[in-house]
């Protein structure tokens, strides 16, 4: 992890600078004095700088507000162009000038850059580290100077750019964003990756040596952290751990559910995608359900997600749901609800009878799940809770005919959509969320009827946090037992003990585990 020092920190907040100088560099004779309150027209007037690509200024800002700002890697962009002023707020307070406006495409490549610089970010560094003539100069490097090299580096080795035009570019960034030398320096290293590219002898890890050595240089490679690397290797074998990396530096695609609550069903949406020129398929799983790999953009801003007529849903999340199987009339408890994929999706099922009660921890969460109800038409048949499940049953005496938990966890079965988990994650974590998920469990099983059913849910692919909390679950609790998924979803997605398992490289969608399990008394 590379050190930030606090005055590179400092200009990652929200305060404006005093004037308009870098705080990444020297002062910057292209950029004029910022004044308050006249933001946009100053924008318009003094600051904009047309002689930088925006998409790549952009880039580099949101990279690192993500790497030490802990903001989330947006992949669905979902604020879509409304954001771009708040962007370029940031891109003005990092850069000390703001470009043109973003239009569509630029939109796109943002997402592209951002996404994939930091999925490869561990393989980035790996080269540019090669091709500094010392290693003092990799670990001292500036971080914008860092996120500018990875996204030449990115667009170099992976999207396959014109070098000439991403040379340039990144070189004419650097320069104004920071000083002249350091474009000299992006212009060495990037025209190093250039001649080695064309040479076809870039630098590459050996997989050699002891498990741990060969560990190190996979996760090198398909850019993992080692410890996961590690972990795959053990429960899946060599061969599936390549295949699962693969999958996660993919380009996600994602699902759309039609909102049957509010009336809209699957072929009015695919009216709509037919309208918009936005390609789909239907899912082969679930009725409700449109997969869509480009075309995001155009959803967004044609309000269908706002208006609450269908929802962002990965297929493997729905097939949760089926498990549950919820039936009209049913009192269904969701311990672990917000932000309510899985509740609103449960709550369409019930066709305005019986009710979905939504528990989370997490207030503001919640109130996302409120709002969404409301807007989808589903707030009849939902009530939210604020509330630690932990305590939840020893103030509430109520049970209820199905209890969906939908455990928090590692997420490690859906690192293609969220491309900064994987160096978020460490491997301490997983201790501790396997206790939480047992002391979860513990609660969710007094809030089911004598005869009702658990369901116990992950978006992991990891076993010590599905299978191993099941069968330690059962041990504890011997009024429980399986019930097999076989009736509510397609063999494919069946394992032998009867849990439901999507599994990224074999179904190619996030992964997903399920367990459904029957209250005996
Ligand atoms: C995997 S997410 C749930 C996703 C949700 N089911 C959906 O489909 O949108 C896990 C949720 O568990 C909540 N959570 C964590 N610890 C909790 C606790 N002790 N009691 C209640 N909720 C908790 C978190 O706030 C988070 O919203």
């Amino acid at each position: 992890m590379l050190h930030l020092p606090s005055i590179q920190v400092c200009c990652l907040t929200e305060k404006k600078p005093k004037d308009s100088r870098s705080k990444f560099g020297e002062s910057n004779s292209r950029t004029a004095p910022h004044r308050k309150g006249s933001f946009h027209q100053e924008r318009k007037t003094q600051n904009v700088n047309l002689e930088i690509s925006p998409h790549r200024a952009v880039s580099a800002v949101r990279l690192m507000r993500i790497e030490f700002g802990g903001a989330f890697a947006d992949l669905l962009n979902e604020k879509g162009k409304g954001s771009g002023d708040n962007e370029m707020g940031y891109v003005e307070r990092t850069l000390g000038f703001c470009t043109r406006d973003l239009d569509d495409r630029d939109l796109r490549l943002v997402t592209d850059i951002v996404g994939g610089t930091i999925r490869w970010r561990k393989y980035l560094d790996y080269l540019i580290l090669s091709l500094c003539h010392d290693p003092n100069t990799f670990s001292r490097m500036e971080p914008l100077l860092l996120q500018i090299l990875r996204i030449g580096f990115y667009e170099i080795v992976k999207l396959e750019v014109p070098s000439y035009a991403v040379v340039d570019e990144n070189v004419q960034l650097a320069k104004i964003s920071l000083r002249p030398g350091a474009g000299n320096m992006v212009n060495g290293i990037l025209r190093k990756l250039v001649l080695l590219k064309e040479t076809n002898s870039l630098p590459s890890p050996q997989v050699e040596g002891d498990d741990r050595a060969q560990a190190r240089a996979l996760a090198t490679l398909h850019s993992h952290p080692v410890w996961m690397v590690r972990r795959w290797i053990k429960h899946l074998g060599r061969e599936e751990a390549i295949k699962l990396m693969m999958w996660n530096n993919s380009d996600p695609s994602f699902s759309l559910r039609a909102n049957r609550g509010k009336g809209y069903t699957r072929s009015k949406l695919v009216s709509r995608l037919e309208t918009l020129k936005v390609p789909y398929e239907l899912s082969p799983h679930l009725d409700d359900f449109i997969r869509i790999s480009t075309g995001m953009q155009s959803v967004i801003q044609d309000g269908l997600l706002k208006e609450g007529l269908c929802s962002v849903q990965d297929e493997s999340a729905g097939l949760v749901v089926f498990v549950v199987d919820p039936q009209p009339g049913e009192t269904i408890l969701d311990c672990c609800a917000a932000p309510g994929g899985k509740t609103l999706f449960m709550a369409a099922c019930l066709n305005g009878q019986g009710m979905v009660t939504a528990i989370d921890i997490n207030k503001g969460r919640l109130r996302i799940l409120k709002e969404t109800a409301k807007l989808q038409q589903l707030d009849n048949v939902i009530t939210t809770v604020h509330t630690d499940l932990r305590t939840f049953p020893e103030d509430n005496c109520v049970t209820y005919d199905k209890v969906l938990l939908d455990a928090p966890c590692s997420g490690l079965g859906v690192l293609s959509k969220r491309a900064d988990l994987r160096w978020n994650r460490m491997s301490e974590d997983m201790e501790e969320l396997k206790s939480l998920q047992d002391e979860l469990l513990d609660a969710a099983s007094m809030l089911v009827k004598p005869g009702g059913v658990l369901v116990y849910s992950t978006c992991s692919i990891d076993p010590e946090e599905n299978e191993e909390r099941v069968a330690a679950f059962l041990l504890r609790h011997r009024e429980y037992s399986i019930d097999s998924a076989e009736r509510y979803i397609s063999p494919e997605f069946l394992t032998e003990e009867g849990y439901y398992f999507c599994s990224p490289v074999k179904n190619s969608l996030d992964g997903a585990f399920a367990a459904r399990l029957i209250r005996g008394n």
